[in-house]
């Protein structure tokens, strides 16, 4: 069972994290894109959290999609959330995807 992170290392997490957002309960992050882009942006995501088994949720807005990320099981962020989050955004760079 992965451990808890405290506010203060999400906070130096998230230094290390441009453009995401949080606390202890979940971190998150906000990109603008849209249609197929967004469509496979979220695809690749998903990809990725299954080979994790580690998930984000992903809300799709109008020219947005916004990726939510936590630990079920332990109900708050752990290491697995702050891997997931460093392998978003580097998918993100690499699709050339700015936020
Ligand atoms: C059975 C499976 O390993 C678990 O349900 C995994 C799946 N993906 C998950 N994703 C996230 N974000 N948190 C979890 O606790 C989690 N648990």
């Amino acid at each position: 069972m992965p451990t808890k992170l405290d506010t203060a290392e999400v906070t130096d997490a998230l230094a290390a994290l441009p453009g995401w957002l949080g606390d202890a309960d979940r971190i998150q992050l906000r990109i603008m894109v849209d249609g197929d882009e967004a469509d496979a942006i979220s695809a690749e995501v998903m990809r990725t959290a299954d080979e994790m088994d580690h998930h984000p949720v992903i809300d799709r807005g109008p020219g947005t999609v916004t990726f939510t990320v936590w630990t079920h099981s332990v109900g708050g962020v752990t290491n697995l959330d702050i891997e997931l989050a460093r392998r978003i955004s580097a998918l993100l760079r690499a699709a050339g995807v700015s936020y």
